[in-house]
Formats: structure tokens, C-alpha cells, sequence
């Protein structure tokens, strides 16, 4: 009975090594990788293939652009890490490291439960001379079922990857210029603002944001409806509360070019035509200052031109997608026509500094998400001061050593903004006043509103002035440097 337990137990002991020896063999080798490799040149054996060649020159030696996007697309399949030979390349960006699958090597993808195979494969000859083709290797099976939704799903996948790499390029209208041919010079577009770096409501940011992702998802849909694929925002507010810097990070939330147009430059309504006509897709075309242009009548383009510009009538010549912004600091003296529903798809208005985007300053400037000044400056925002973002940035930029000085400086700026608002008040009513009396209609215009030459304003601009100065004096080196590029 003994010897009957003592067997069975060895032969369990012998299974329990056997097996662990078997893990051990499979994990610490390439056996299970053997193993998977083995089942599905079984499983191959047992289907029927189509193949489908993609090569990179057509008929007429030209280049085929759907070569490029298989390229781009088999490139970025997590496979690519497993296939047998691999070559490494430095991307666009200096820490960027890019796979590239090497000639004549296969590499497998899944879609939509089928397998398919990808080969690289390239002809004999050098360089140019070598035919270089993509190979697609399909189950009979699986091609009605899948072929087409998988080219398609190559095309949305490597336009989105083409994309992300692409350079954003800043383009400004100048005259004739001869190395490009055009109106257009470019550089690259490098502003470092960006949606999460702008101080506004973020109900607010989160719609735009929204709106600009359902924009870019929209092609089908403005298409079917008839309608050139752009939209059109309207970014108004005082003067640095963040518009311009709102473009840019519109620009590079979308990877899109910017075309800025400077209407100053444009000769005529058929300039404005040209300029337009010579701007690509997936960019964002803005003119700044339309409320300014239009008051002082300093442009040649007329308010039909910039209508039909609007309208997308001359954008629909060189292709779609496309998004217009313009920047204006009112939209009371603006014609209706400019600001009615299809025209401008959405306006975002951006105020002075309220205490929420004090709070998201703050935070992004000084570091701070609370502090026990807060609710002194929620006080003051309260009282109906304010200064712009711009203006509270600048002075945060300038106390960035010491966040209690920071928030010091703003309160004071603040205040003397609240008192100047004040006198300006007693001010335009007794002139008012006066001027019911005698009239001076030049002095009563510039007293309504909040124009520099007002001496309560010149006021603050001086205390302002010294408060930076003030902090300067006490800050180090690196303080001075921002300080005077703040200026
Ligand atoms: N809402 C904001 N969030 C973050 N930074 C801001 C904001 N508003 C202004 N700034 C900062 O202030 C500076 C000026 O802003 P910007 O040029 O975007 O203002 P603007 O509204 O276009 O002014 P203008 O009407 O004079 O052209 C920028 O350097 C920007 O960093
Ligand atoms: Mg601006």
C-alpha cells in the first residue's frame, strides 16, 4: 500500500517538474513565438489569399500617393516591433525615434477580426530605378467582408499621423514674393500658447473645443448638406484679454496653418481673391482687427469682398476645410450683415479679468492654487475692478519670485484701476454736464470710454508703471530680463 502511494507521489513530483521545465523552456526562449508562428502557417495552409499590390510609382512613373499612406500606416502598426527586421530612424523631432520596416520583410495586422499581412516588397536596381511595392496578403474569405472599411481605415489613419507630424507654419500676406511665387511668406509657426495655457471660463473652452473637434469629424455631413466644409468663429473682447493668443491655440489644438491677412496689404477686392485663392485646406485664415479696419475705412477691400469671403464663395475655388477667424475688440459698430448666423458660426467673447481667470492665472504663472490673499483680490474683482489678462500677466511674470508680492501687486493695480474707473465716472458726468452747455463734441467722445488719454487712466498707466518698476528694483537677474520684455 505504501509503495502504491510513494509511485503515484513520484510521478506527480515528475509532472510538477516536467511541467515548470516546459514553462521555463517556452518563456525564456522564443518557443512560444515558434509555437504561434507554427499554427498560423498551419492556418494559412488551409485558406485561399488574394493579394494586392500597392507600388509606389503608377502608370505614368509618378509618384502613387496611397503608397505613401500604406508606408506611413504599416510604420506605425505596434506589430512593426515584432516583425524580423526593423530599421530605426530619428523623426522630425531630435528625441523622435521612427520604425521602418526593411525591404522584403512582412509584417501582420488585424482589422475587424481578420488577419493581414503587409510586405515590403522592393525590386532589383538602385534607388530610384528599384521597384518598391507594398503587398497586401488577404483571406478570400475576409476580403468582401472587410477590404474596402480597411483601406478606408488606412486612409483616416495615416491622414491623422501625417498630421500630428506636419510642421504648423505661420503665413503672413506680403508684396509679390518671388522665391515663392506668391503673396504668402511663411515661418514656422512657434507660439507656445496653447488651450490649456489660456485663462477663460472653461465651460467656455470646453465648448470651443467640442466644436472644433466635431468640425474636423465633419466632412460627410457639410458635404452632403451641400455646403463648403468651414467655420467661422468671431473672437471679441478688449484689447489683451487674449485673442490673438486664443488663434494660436486654436492653430495647434487643429494642426492647422495659419494665413494671417493683413488687410493694410491688400491692394484691392481681386488682391483679397488672389490672397485667398493661393491659401491651402486644413488651415485657419484670420484677420485681426476687422471692427478697426472697417471704422477707418484703411483697407481698399470692400465690405461685399470681405462678405463673399465669408461666405466661402472663393474659398470653395481652393478646396474646404478651412476655418475663418476674425478678431475685433467691439462688435457694436460692426455691420449686421458681417455677424448674422452663417456667416460667423460661433462668437466667443473674452472680458476683462474676472476673479475665475485671475484664479487659473495664478495657477498657471505662480504656481498657485490657493493663497490667503485670494479673497482680498476676489474683494477688489468684486468692488468692479479689473485690468486685462494681459495686464495681470505681465505683472505676475514680473513678481514670479514671490508669489505674495505677485498677488500684492495685482490688488494694488487693481485698486488704482478701480479708483481711476471711479473718477472717470465724476469726470464724464461733469463734463457732460458742461458740455450740455458748450458744446465739445471731441473731449465728450474720448471721455465715454477708456482711452489712454484720459487722466485718470494716464494715472494708473504711471502707478502701474512704478509698480513694476518697484518689483524690478527688488527681483534678481532673471526677473529684470522678463521684466523688460514684458515692456
Ligand atoms: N486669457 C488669457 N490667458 C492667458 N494669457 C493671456 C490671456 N489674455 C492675454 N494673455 C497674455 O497676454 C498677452 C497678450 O494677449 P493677446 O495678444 O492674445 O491679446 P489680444 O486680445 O489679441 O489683444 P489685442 O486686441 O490688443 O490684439 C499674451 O502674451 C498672452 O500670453
Ligand atoms: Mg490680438
Amino acid at each position: 500500500m505504501f509503495s502504491v502511494i510513494a509511485y503515484w507521489f513520484l510521478i506527480l513530483i515528475m509532472i510538477i517538474c516536467v511541467f515548470v521545465l516546459v514553462r521555463l523552456l517556452l518563456y525564456r526562449t522564443a518557443l512560444i513565438y515558434v509555437l504561434k508562428n507554427g499554427l498560423h502557417w498551419m492556418e494559412d495552409r488551409v485558406h485561399v489569399h488574394q493579394f494586392l499590390k500597392v507600388p509606389e510609382l503608377n502608370e505614368n512613373f509618378q509618384d502613387n500617393q496611397f503608397y505613401r499612406k500604406v508606408k506611413t500606416y504599416v510604420n506605425s502598426l505596434a506589430s512593426m516591433e515584432d516583425s524580423d527586421f526593423t530599421n530605426l530612424f530619428t523623426g522630425k523631432k531630435s528625441n523622435d525615434i521612427v520604425l521602418c520596416l526593411d525591404d522584403n520583410q512582412t509584417v501582420h495586422d488585424e482589422f475587424l477580426g481578420a488577419r493581414v499581412s503587409w510586405t515590403n516588397e522592393v525590386g532589383k536596381g538602385n534607388g530610384r530605378d528599384c521597384s518598391r511595392t507594398f503587398v497586401l496578403r488577404i483571406k478570400k474569405k475576409d476580403k468582401r467582408r472587410i477590404l474596402r472599411p480597411y483601406l478606408q481605415h488606412i486612409h483616416t489613419v495615416s491622414d491623422e499621423i501625417e498630421q500630428r507630424r506636419r510642421e504648423v507654419k505661420l503665413y503672413m500676406n506680403t508684396q509679390f514674393d518671388h522665391q515663392t511665387n506668391g503673396r504668402w511668406r511663411s515661418i514656422p509657426f512657434t507660439h507656445p500658447s496653447t488651450l490649456d495655457t489660456i485663462a477663460m471660463d472653461s465651460d467656455l473652452k470646453n465648448k470651443v473645443k467640442s466644436d472644433l473637434e466635431s468640425f474636423l469629424k465633419s466632412k460627410q455631413y457639410y458635404h452632403r448638406l451641400g455646403r463648403v466644409w468651414k467655420r467661422s468663429y468671431l473672437l471679441y473682447g478688449p484689447s489683451g484679454t487674449g485673442k490673438s493668443s486664443f488663434v494660436a491655440a486654436m492653430a495647434k489644438f487643429l494642426s492647422y496653418d495659419v494665413y494671417d491677412v493683413d488687410l493694410s496689404r491688400v491692394s484691392d477686392n481681386s488682391d483679397l481673391t488672389m490672397l485667398l485663392l493661393q491659401t491651402t485646406n486644413k488651415s485657419i485664415v484670420v484677420i485681426e482687427d476687422l471692427d478697426r479696419f472697417m471704422a477707418e475705412k484703411s483697407t481698399a477691400v470692400s465690405l461685399s469682398s470681405i462678405l463673399n469671403f465669408m461666405d466661402g464663395i472663393v474659398n470653395s475655388c481652393c478646396g474646404d476645410e478651412k476655418v475663418l477667424v476674425f478678431t475685433m475688440n467691439t462688435k457694436e459698430q460692426i455691420d449686421p450683415a458681417i455677424l448674422r448666423p452663417g456667416r460667423i458660426d460661433l462668437h466667443i467673447h473674452f472680458p476683462l479679468c474676472d476673479f475665475n481667470s485671475f484664479k487659473c492665472m495664478a495657477n498657471s504663472y505662480l504656481g498657485l492654487k490657493d493663497h490667503k490673499l485670494f479673497p482680498q483680490v476676489e474683494e477688489v474683482f468684486q468692488s468692479g475692478a479689473t485690468l486685462s489678462t494681459a495686464e495681470i500677466g505681465e505683472i505676475m511674470i514680473s513678481n514670479r519670485g514671490s508669489p505674495s508680492r505677485a498677488l500684492k501687486s495685482v490688488i494694488t493695480a487693481l485698486q488704482a484701476n478701480g479708483d481711476a474707473r471711479a473718477a472717470s465716472k465724476v469726470v464724464g458726468r461733469r463734463r457732460s454736464e458742461s458740455a450740455s452747455s458748450r458744446v465739445s463734441s471731441e473731449e465728450s467722445v474720448e471721455m465715454g470710454g477708456f482711452k489712454d488719454s484720459s487722466p485718470p487712466v494716464r494715472e494708473l498707466r504711471k502707478l502701474y508703471g512704478l509698480l513694476r518698476l518697484k518689483s524690478s528694483n527688488k527681483i534678481g537677474p532673471s526677473d529684470q530680463d522678463t521684466t523688460q520684455i514684458g515692456r
